[in-house]
């Protein structure tokens, strides 16, 4: 196969594996990267997306606190803040609708655990529409994957949070309104060759890896 990864594991080219496992086998190399590994990746990624068109023009920017070996954005913090962007987190809707909200974040903005030990903003806090961006205003959201193929497929936790918050960009859903360019983030070690599309799977416009840039065809 021809996916295998550089530490000589086996490939996850099988499409006998249904979701759940693919994810717990991707999540599972993620997490095995040392802090040194980590580091590294998250410096690399960073450099890329500081390259990216939607990116430099972008005043309001969603992006993630990592988690379980995610690949770390966290570095962009500064930058942004030094052009004067915006940054925003995802934050679980108190409603149980199981869909986000992203909330305006900085150094001094309430953080509170979640329902996965994932650090959030207080959703009291949150609760403030002044203190949130619309989801459609959002210029760029960067998404943490659990694994991505070459045709710009991704799969997420399973839990649907990203797919039900941004169905409304979803092709089939009607002619293009205002929408956020959606950039997935992962490591190069959460590529697969291809990944089984489900209906509401909402394509993304680029996934940026430690090693290089995919763009997808919308
Ligand atoms: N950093 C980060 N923040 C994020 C997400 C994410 O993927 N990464 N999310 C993206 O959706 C949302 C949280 N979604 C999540 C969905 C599932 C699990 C999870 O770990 N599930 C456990 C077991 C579930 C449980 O504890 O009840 C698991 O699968 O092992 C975590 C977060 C919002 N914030
Ligand atoms: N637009 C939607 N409306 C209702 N349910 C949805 C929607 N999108 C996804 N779901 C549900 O969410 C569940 C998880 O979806 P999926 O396996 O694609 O998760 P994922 O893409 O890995 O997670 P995430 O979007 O949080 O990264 C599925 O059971 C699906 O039915």
């Amino acid at each position: 196969m021809s996916n295998t990864c550089a530490s000589g594991e086996i490939g996850i080219t099988d499409t006998t594996l249904t979701r759940a496992q693919l994810r717990r086998l991707l999540r599972q190399r993620r997490r095995q990267l040392s802090p040194g590994e980590q580091r590294q990746a998250s410096q690399r990624l960073c450099r890329q997306l500081r390259g990216l068109p939607e990116m430099l023009s972008a005043r309001h920017v969603a992006l993630y606190l990592p988690n379980d070996g995610e690949i770390d954005p966290v570095p962009l913090l500064d930058w942004l803040r030094q052009r004067n962007a915006n940054a925003y987190l995802p934050v679980l809707r108190p409603l149980a609708d199981n869909a986000l909200w992203f909330v305006r974040y900085d150094a001094r903005t309430p953080m509170i655990r979640n329902r996965f030990g994932i650090p959030e903003p207080d959703s009291r806090f949150g609760a403030l529409r002044a203190r949130r961006m619309p989801t459609w205003a959002l210029d760029v959201i960067l998404l943490p994957l659990v694994g991505f193929d070459d045709q710009g497929q991704r799969i997420g936790m399973g839990g649907g949070f990203y797919d039900r918050t941004l169905a409304f960009t979803h092709p089939q859903n009607g002619p293009s309104r205002p929408r956020p360019r959606l950039i997935g983030l992962a490591h190069e070690v959460q590529h697969v060759e291809s990944l089984p599309v489900a209906s509401w799977d909402v394509p993304l416009d680029a996934i940026v890896s430690d090693e290089r840039v995919i763009r997808a065809r919308r």
